[in-house]
């Protein structure tokens, strides 16, 4: 039965259990959709739905099983003869059918939700069994609520079942009552206890109500199960189930615990999108492996401490997951390594800029705006250039006269190298003037290749932003410059450019 004894089997609940949230139900062809990306995954095992529960659902098992050809196919059913019939049907087309049955385990559901006694139950389940095996060899046994049923009756039903047929038996952990180390002496319990266990791969199902379905998973795989059942991004009934995402991670960066499932860990990012849009469910940002800030930095010193050696705050590499690379996030808690990083990123060398003097601007600015993007920090080095760069280019008055009666005449006031320059230059436009002016000044002459006016909000009394590219050796060198006046925030973007390699 199991070739590998450290193989992790992974079975995806994603289109059952996953699925049972508010609000967030599939159409087949959604189904359908996440079933090829569950396989490509590299998931063993697809929980494609509960047949009897609606046509829909059905509908959506029958086309799963035609469509999926590697992962086992399992359609989940009560204790019944209706249900099991019907997932039988459902599941005619699949390569590798699965029925999965069973029936609640613990006192408070034979009592509660049956009015019925233990060997009754027990009877119920073995029949379940038994009948499901009329139409496929392989058969999952679930004893629902197992989590707080008495171990020793636990021990017999699943002694009971594998002796009728069942070929995984799934001991979930329903209501997500356990402690990891309950959970996991419950499994080592079973495979103690249970004469013909070796009959049967021991399945984990845990539930997230304490927030600890995955540790309590672990747990039991630590402890002899090999079969995992979760969803991608841990959604579920209530407050969901076993992560996915988390349990292969676990497995894969702790690889001293001996277990390895088949998964392609670099599609755990995209496919946890997928899942997320396709049901509605946002993935909360702190979410562990997928979450919108697992990888990325805020804080300067953690960021002062990737950029100098990732693994100083990052156990996993981004990458293996499906996401390019780590994000150092600009906020009023980022120190200078982190504004340096990103100020080099967007072309500026460092060396040139007074780095304190931006860093205080930053500081002021990112009190106010929360998180600084790449715009942010453009208009901060643009707006103000005489400021930002040591011994850099930058204007000191800029007098333009223009209309349509008279050539536009610049006349500008530069620093360049520390000495005051002026120069007057005549242009087809007040902004080809000042151009003409500043490379009077700096003696050189450096195309302009790109250039571009924006207004940041709209409105003619707004900010304007130019964005201008220059060539020079051969080179691309971007400037931005911001101003209410545009021929101002064209210099300023021009000498932004040139403080680049000048
Ligand atoms: C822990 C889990 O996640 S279990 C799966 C949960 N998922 C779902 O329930 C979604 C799909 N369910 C459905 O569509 C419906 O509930 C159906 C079609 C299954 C049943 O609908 P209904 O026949 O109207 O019954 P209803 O849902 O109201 O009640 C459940 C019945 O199933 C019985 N039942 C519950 N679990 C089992 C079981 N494992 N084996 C046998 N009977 C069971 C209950 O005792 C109750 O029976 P009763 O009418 O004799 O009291
Ligand atoms: C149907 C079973 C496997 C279940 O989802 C649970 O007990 O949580
Ligand atoms: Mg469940």
């Amino acid at each position: 039965m199991l070739h590998d004894p450290n193989r992790i089997y992974i079975f995806d609940t994603t289109l059952r259990d996953g699925e049972q949230v508010p609000g967030s139900q599939l159409t087949t062809p959604e189904k359908l959709i996440i079933g090829e990306a569950l396989e490509s995954l590299g998931v063993d095992v697809i929980e494609a739905g509960f047949p009897i529960s609606s046509p829909g659902d059905f509908t959506s098992v029958v086309e799963l099983s035609k469509l999926v050809r590697e992962p086992v196919i399992c359609a989940l059913t009560r204790a019944n003869k209706g249900d099991i019939d019907c997932a039988a049907e459902a599941l005619k087309h699949a390569k590798r059918p699965r029925i999965h049955t069973g029936i609640g385990s613990s006192d408070t559901h034979i009592k509660y939700k049956f009015n019925s006694t233990r060997e009754a139950i027990l009877e119920r389940a073995v029949e379940a069994v038994k009948y499901a095996k009329t139409f496929v060899e392989d058969i999952e046994f679930y004893a629902e609520d197992a989590g707080r049923a008495d171990n020793e009756y636990l021990a017999r039903m699943i002694e009971a079942v594998i002796a009728a047929g069942a070929t995984v038996v799934n001991i979930p952990d329903t209501n997500g009552y356990c402690l990891p180390e309950q959970y996991g002496a419950k499994i080592r319990f079973l495979k103690e206890n249970v004469k013909n266990i070796d009959k049967a791969i021991i399945s984990v199902h845990c539930h997230n109500d304490l927030g600890l379905a995955t540790a309590n998973s672990i747990a039991g795989l630590q402890n002899g199960a090999r079969q995992v059942e979760c969803t991608i991004n841990g959604i579920g009934e209530r407050a969901g189930n076993t992560s996915l995402e988390e349990v292969v991670m676990i497995l894969k960066t702790h690889a001293s615990v001996g277990l390895h499932t088949h998964i392609n860990t670099k599609q755990l990012y995209p496919i946890s999108g997928m899942v997320s849009r396709m049901m509605r469910m946002p993935v909360q940002p702190n979410k562990a492996i997928v979450g919108r800030n697992a990888f990325a930095h805020s804080s300067g010193i953690h960021q002062d401490g990737v950029l100098k050696h990732r693994e100083n705050y990052e156990i996993m590499n981004p990458e293996d997951v499906g996401i390019d690379q780590s994000e150092i996030i600009l906020t009023a808690r980022s120190g200078r390594h982190a504004l340096k990083h990103h100020l080099e990123r967007l072309g500026y060398t460092i060396d040139r800029i007074d780095l304190n003097q931006v860093y205080q601007r930053f500081l002021e600015l990112a009190d106010i705006k929360k998180e600084l993007k790449d715009d942010d920090l453009l208009q901060l080095m643009g707006a103000k250039i005489e400021e930002n760069f040591k011994n850099g280019l930058a204007i000191n008055t800029l007098q333009v006269k223009t209309g349509d009666q008279e050539s536009p005449v610049a006349t500008i006031r530069l620093n360049y190298n520390g000495v005051e320059h002026a120069a007057t230059a005549v242009g087809n436009g007040p902004v080809s003037a000042t151009i003409k002016a500043i490379e009077e000044i700096i003696g050189k002459h450096v195309e302009i290749k790109e250039f571009n006016i924006h207004s940041i909000h709209g409105g003619s009394d707004d900010v304007s932003k130019v964005d201008m590219r220059v060539v020079y050796d051969d080179k691309s060198y971007m400037g931005y410059g911001f101003s209410t006046d545009i021929v101002r925030a064209s210099a300023n973007a021009y000498l932004d450019a040139l403080n680049k390699f000048i």
